[in-house]
């Protein structure tokens, strides 16, 4: 059995709606999965004067924090992140700052990896998000499973052959990509088996 840790960052909860896209692709495809959040950094107060962001954290409350441990028992790794002016989140890269023992003793080598992102315009940086994500998974030495176009679904998504993005309005998602998202989520979990004797 695959071991999936879908592993996001949200502040309004539109990277938690693709996270558990990906869990139930994930648990169609028998795999064992964890849907992990990353740990908030920003100030208490900061986000008690955010209405949108405040909502959500109670939404959240719930899902538990991916710790080092999480990264070491998945064989594969769906991570969801919000652009950032074309960047990770800080709160990821604090997290992923952590990771440098684990990567020293090897741990993390030949983890499947695959990434989402969303942003608020349609060219307002979700390819370019991923992209950062993923130069530091290859200094981690995983595997990168992008979608590419290997499925019909990704050219109703966006066409974001990186991994899938979404463009987020007031009204929430502007494209529905839920398909892409479970495909994406199906083919990470392929890769990972067909890489099990690594
Ligand atoms: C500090 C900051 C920077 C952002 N930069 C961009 C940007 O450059 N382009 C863009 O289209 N959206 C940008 N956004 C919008 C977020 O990407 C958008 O709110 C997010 O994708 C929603 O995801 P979430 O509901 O999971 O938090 C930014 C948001 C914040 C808070």
């Amino acid at each position: 059995m695959a071991k999936l840790a879908v592993i996001y960052y949200s502040m309004t909860g539109t990277n938690l709606k693709l996270a558990n896209w990906a869990k139930e692709a994930g648990e169609e495809a028998g795999a064992d999965v964890k849907v992990l959040k990353i740990p908030e950094t920003a100030p208490a107060s900061v986000i008690e004067g955010n209405p949108a962001w405040k909502a959500h954290t109670e939404e959240a409350k719930s899902i538990p924090e991916v710790t080092l441990d999480d990264l070491e028992w998945a064989d594969a790794i769906i991570f969801s992140v919000p652009s950032r002016f074309g960047n990770v989140p800080g709160q990821f890269k604090q997290f992923i700052d952590t990771t440098g023992g684990l990567w020293a003793k090897g741990k993390l080598a030949n983890k499947v990896v695959s990434a989402m992102s969303s942003a608020q315009n349609p060219h307002g940086g979700q390819e370019q998000t991923i992209l950062q994500l993923y130069t530091t998974m290859y200094h981690w030495g995983a595997i990168i499973a992008a979608p590419g176009y290997t499925d019909p679904v990704l050219f109703e998504a966006g066409g974001n052959p990186y991994g899938t993005s979404v463009t987020v309005g007031e009204n929430g998602m502007k494209e529905n990509v839920e398909a892409a998202v479970k495909h994406q989520a199906k083919r990470t979990i392929s890769v990972a088996k067909a890489l099990s004797h690594l």
